[in-house]
């Protein structure tokens, strides 16, 4: 680790898109990386490019996040490794199919990789960071979170698990010095569309640059947002969707029935 750096960043998922312009522009900040992904040379790639411009020390892991070895391995970099201040859970991947088009098996894996290594890399991370008092966790959810309508269900569900998970981690963490951000990205110009099976969708006026995505919610980082949506335009319009969700979540608790179930059971 250099004399200036803020720890070292894990990014999964870092070998292109989202998570590689994260990789760049974590290292401009000042962490060191170590990049996670399955194609080692594309990681490489991604690394030899910062170290020359940055001069940061990046280490990459190739590692497949839907397999259960792999990710094992790259739990054990977390909950070993006690410079480690930053987590950007990234990888991911979605679909456009819906429910009666959809291979099951592949909606296994998205679960597999959206929503278990997610979690499991989050388990590893954080209890260093608790005993640290220090660290800092950036999930990458998506609009769908709040929109499971717009694309494949199961990827719709597995992004709003992102998004709960997150504000629970924040509920626990936030007084143990633990930073915990969601990121609702839309339409971004990547290869999740190609992969999605939409390849088409990332030329649409609607998509945002990925580095105008990333440095957007780095804004919201540094703002100390829970939760950034870089592509909702009207301020305040989220901050008023989650009073109304802590609203009706404090009207929640009563041991009757609401009345308009009472009267339609006894009718
Ligand atoms: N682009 C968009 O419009 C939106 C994207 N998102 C989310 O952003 C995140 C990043 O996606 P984006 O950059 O757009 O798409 P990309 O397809 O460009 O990036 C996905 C990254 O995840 C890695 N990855 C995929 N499968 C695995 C695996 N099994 N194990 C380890 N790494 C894996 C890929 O690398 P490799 O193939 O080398 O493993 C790649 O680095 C995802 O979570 C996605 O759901 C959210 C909202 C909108
Ligand atoms: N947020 C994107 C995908 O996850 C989209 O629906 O545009």
């Amino acid at each position: 680790m250099n004399a200036n750096s803020k720890g070292t960043a894990v990014i999964t998922g870092a070998s292109s898109g989202i998570g590689a312009i994260y990789a760049d522009r974590l290292a401009r900040r000042g962490y060191d990386l170590i990049l996670v992904a399955r194609n080692q040379e594309r990681l490489q790639e991604v690394a030899r490019k910062i170290t020359d411009e940055t001069g940061c020390s990046v280490n990459v892991v190739a590692a497949d996040l839907g397999a259960p070895q792999d990710l094992r391995r790259v739990e054990a970099i977390l909950r070993d490794n006690a410079s480690i201040t930053l987590l950007v859970n990234n990888a991911g991947f979605g679909s456009v199919t819906p429910l009666l088009g959809s291979d099951i098996d592949k909606m296994e894996a998205m679960i597999d990789l959206n929503v278990t290594a997610l979690t499991r890399l989050t388990y590893a991370a954080v209890p260093g960071f608790v005993a640290r008092g220090a660290g800092a966790v950036i999930n990458i959810s998506s609009i769908v979170a709040i929109g499971p309508e717009i694309l494949n269900g199961v990827y719709g569900g597995s992004k709003a698990y992102v998004l709960a998970f997150s504000q629970s981690l924040h509920h626990e963490l936030a007084d143990k010095g633990v930073r915990v951000q969601a990121v609702l990205p839309g339409g971004t110009a990547t290869e999740f569309w190609g992969i999605a099976g939409f390849g088409a969708y990332a030329e649409s006026p609607k998509v945002m640059a990925a580095t105008d995505m990333v440095d957007a919610a780095l804004a919201g980082f540094d703002l100390g947002e829970l939760v950034t949506i870089p592509p909702l335009q009207q301020d305040g319009r989220w901050e008023a969707h989650d009073a109304e969700r802590r609203a009706i979540a404090a009207d929640l608790a009563h041991a009757q029935p609401a009345p308009r179930y009472r009267a339609a059971a006894l009718a």
